[in-house]
């Protein structure tokens, strides 16, 4: 298979828990320039996929970014081969500012007191993920005192100064305002544009606005794959989200796609095809 240098691909995965398999056979890939997007109803599988991707959880087959296979390295060395992931809940200092976080996030190897004491200047990868997560006002804030969103984002800036070659992000949008959803979207688009961006999530709204490609695991197996458009139109995708509980994530589903708004022009933007 040829790959675009710096995506991440997935063949064959299949993670097993004492004999239960939550993830099937599943490949798909994801590259930098797109927002790619994992649905699917609850037990799908998705976590665990990321899971396996960043070594928390062990799985077979092949996970691939650029020519460094990640399946079997430890987490510490996948996090090193530029692996950054945040969990639906972001883990921050809250007693420490923002720049503080991102200085910690760093690796900047300053004593606690350093930490404390005025500072005379700022890393510049600091500097760019503050302007990138849109935190700059807030850098001496401390993370305590943020909005959720504004946590979510700090978590991202946190990786963004390690300057990560994918990014997987566990329902980033979860208890976030409208607003903060909004901004939570152009946020991933901007640093899509030169990594792979790989979103879990449910909230569908989201996902209809700022997938550039999805794709649709079912019961550990990949049910459907492609732009939102196609993926709603799949009759198997739609079976599937009728037949769950989840009628309100259903209906959200299945409203006619309205793909012409961000992700559509960054699929053109990056000529990227489902
Ligand atoms: N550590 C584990 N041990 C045993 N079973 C597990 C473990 N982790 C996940 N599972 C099972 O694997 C299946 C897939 O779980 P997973 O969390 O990946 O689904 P998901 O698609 O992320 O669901 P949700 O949207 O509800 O978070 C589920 O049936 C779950 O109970």
């Amino acid at each position: 298979m040829t790959v675009a240098a710096g995506s991440l691909v997935v063949e064959n995965l299949h993670v097993q828990f004492d004999g239960f398999v939550a993830v099937d056979d599943v490949s798909f890939d994801a590259h930098p320039g797109e927002v790619r997007f994992l649905i699917g109803p609850n037990g799908a599988g998705k976590t665990t996929c990321i899971d396996a991707i960043t070594g928390l959880s062990k799985g077979t087959g092949s996970v691939k970014l650029g020519d460094q296979e990640l399946l079997g390295r430890s987490t510490q060395k996948i996090v090193q081969l530029g692996v950054g992931r945040t969990f639906q809940t972001a883990s921050v200092f809250e007693q420490l500012s923002v720049l503080q976080n991102l200085d910690i996030a760093a690796g900047l190897r300053r004593s606690s007191w350093s930490l404390l004491r005025a500072r005379r200047g700022v890393d510049p990868a600091i500097e760019v993920a503050l302007e990138e997560s849109g935190l700059t006002r807030e850098r001496d804030t401390p993370a305590g005192v943020l909005s959720h969103g504004q946590k979510q984002w700090l978590e991202i800036a946190m990786m963004l100064v390690q300057d990560p070659r994918a990014l997987l992000l566990d329902e980033p949008v979860a208890g976030m305002s409208q607003d903060e959803r909004t901004a939570t979207g152009e946020l991933l688009h901007r640093i899509a544009q030169r990594r792979v961006v790989l979103v879990v999530e449910h909230d569908m709204d989201f996902m209809r606005r700022f997938a550039t490609r999805v794709t649709v695991l079912h019961q550990g197996k990949l049910l459907s794959e492609g732009t939102v458009a196609q993926v709603q139109a799949d009759p198997s995708v739609q079976a599937v989200y009728l037949g769950t509980a989840g009628a309100a994530t259903t209906t959200g589903m299945l409203v006619v796609a309205d793909s012409a708004g961000i992700a559509a022009d960054a699929a053109t933007t990056h000529g990227k095809q489902a």
